[in-house]
């Protein structure tokens, strides 16, 4: 394993910008956001503007007396009751690379016409009863839901794209099938065979994790030369860094489906949690994904970028290109290996 040394840390981006047509930093901005996307894959996203931080505290508080209820109470809204993913999922429920994780957790998908909870992922949410609950957390997702359409279309200028090329990454995104984790992590014992989230990637678009502001339980992990320096890398040439909870930011990172779409210019970035700490850690992380029908397909714009790139660089062999997916068939093969009972892992590969 790697030994942290030195101040690296993720890039932060304000939303600011991009909040109003005519601000005049959105262009640096985006230049900002395409960096960070290529060498980071994660960077913190200054949200201060945008909502007031008094609003995921109160879900965090939320999430709180949830986790503290009695085991039974909580059963009542366990997964098995649904269609197998929406609800709550025990400690240890959850499987990364074949180890158990120290969490507990309830997820939420965006609702659909017709449920049928016979079908993975057609069923309905379950929610708590606890008092203004739902009301809280379906603020929230419309903030996160609105605040995805806007880190799009600053990461479409980051890439360059015509209006035209906006205009159609828009229509795969506008109806995004979004997930929300609520998550509760007790301290890690420290004969734990695993991890309180064991390393994975994030398989969709963009992720907002809000978290409590415990420090020292999220890790990234990079493995840009440029990034890294020679003494604290792992085996994998790469190394962990913290990614500790900045006041007015949430953590943001991109999913597999941005790795499609353009190209590999930006990848998608391994992260864990390790939360050895006293108290009880809350993280409440918001997927936003594409529609559930889009074919995820490389960009032209990113195709542009390294083709330019190879072009300055005199690579003569044809550029390799991703394979298109159509993300709901992505996201049910990644649900089918979620859990402790069917062997694999949520958060494998
Ligand atoms: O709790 C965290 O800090 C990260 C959780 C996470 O990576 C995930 O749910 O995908
Ligand atoms: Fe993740």
């Amino acid at each position: 394993m790697g030994r942290a040394t030195g101040p690296a840390s993720l890039p932060v981006i304000s939303v600011e910008p991009f909040l109003s047509l005519g601000n005049p930093e959105r262009l640096s901005a985006a230049a900002a956001l395409h960096n960070a996307c290529t060498d980071y894959g994660f960077f913190y996203l200054d949200i201060s503007s945008y909502v007031d931080p008094s609003e995921p505290e109160e879900l965090t508080r939320l999430a709180h007396a949830f986790f503290a209820l009695p085991q039974d109470e909580k059963e009542k809204i366990s997964i098995s009751n649904e269609d197998g993913v929406r609800g709550y999922q025990r400690l240890k429920d959850n499987v990364t690379n074949g180890k158990a994780d120290n969490h507990e957790a309830i997820d939420f998908f965006r609702p659909v016409a017709n449920p049928d909870k016979t079908k993975t992922v057609w069923g309905e949410n379950q929610w708590p009863s606890i008092p203004s609950f739902k009301e809280k957390y379906d603020i929230w997702i419309e903030k996160m839901k609105k605040l995805g359409l806007i880190v799009m279309e600053a990461m479409a200028i980051g890439l360059g794209m015509t209006p035209e090329e906006w205009a159609r990454l828009r229509s795969q995104i506008d109806d995004s099938f979004w997930v929300m984790r609520i998550i509760g992590y007790p301290p890690l014992p420290n004969d734990f065979d695993g991890f309180s989230c064991g390393a994975h990637k994030d398989y969709g678009c963009l992720t907002f994790l809000y978290a409590d502001p415990t420090p020292g339980a999220l890790q990234v992990f990079l493995n840009q030369p440029s990034l890294v320096d020679g003494d604290s890398t792992t085996n994998d040439g790469g190394r962990w860094i913290s990614a500790d909870p900045i006041p007015g930011c949430v953590v943001c990172n991109i999913g597999e489906m941005w790795e499609v779409w353009t190209n590999g210019l930006y990848k998608s970035t391994l992260h864990r949690v390790l939360h050895r700490g006293s108290n009880y850690r809350v993280s409440i992380p918001f997927f936003f994904e594409a529609n559930f029908d889009a074919l995820v397909v490389p960009l032209s714009a990113a195709r542009r970028i390294q083709e330019a790139d190879r072009a300055s660089r005199e690579l003569k062999e044809p550029l390799k290109m991703y394979e298109p997916i159509v993300y709901g068939d992505f996201l049910l093969k990644k649900l089918a290996g979620n859990y402790a009972t069917s062997g694999q892992g949520r958060y494998a590969d």
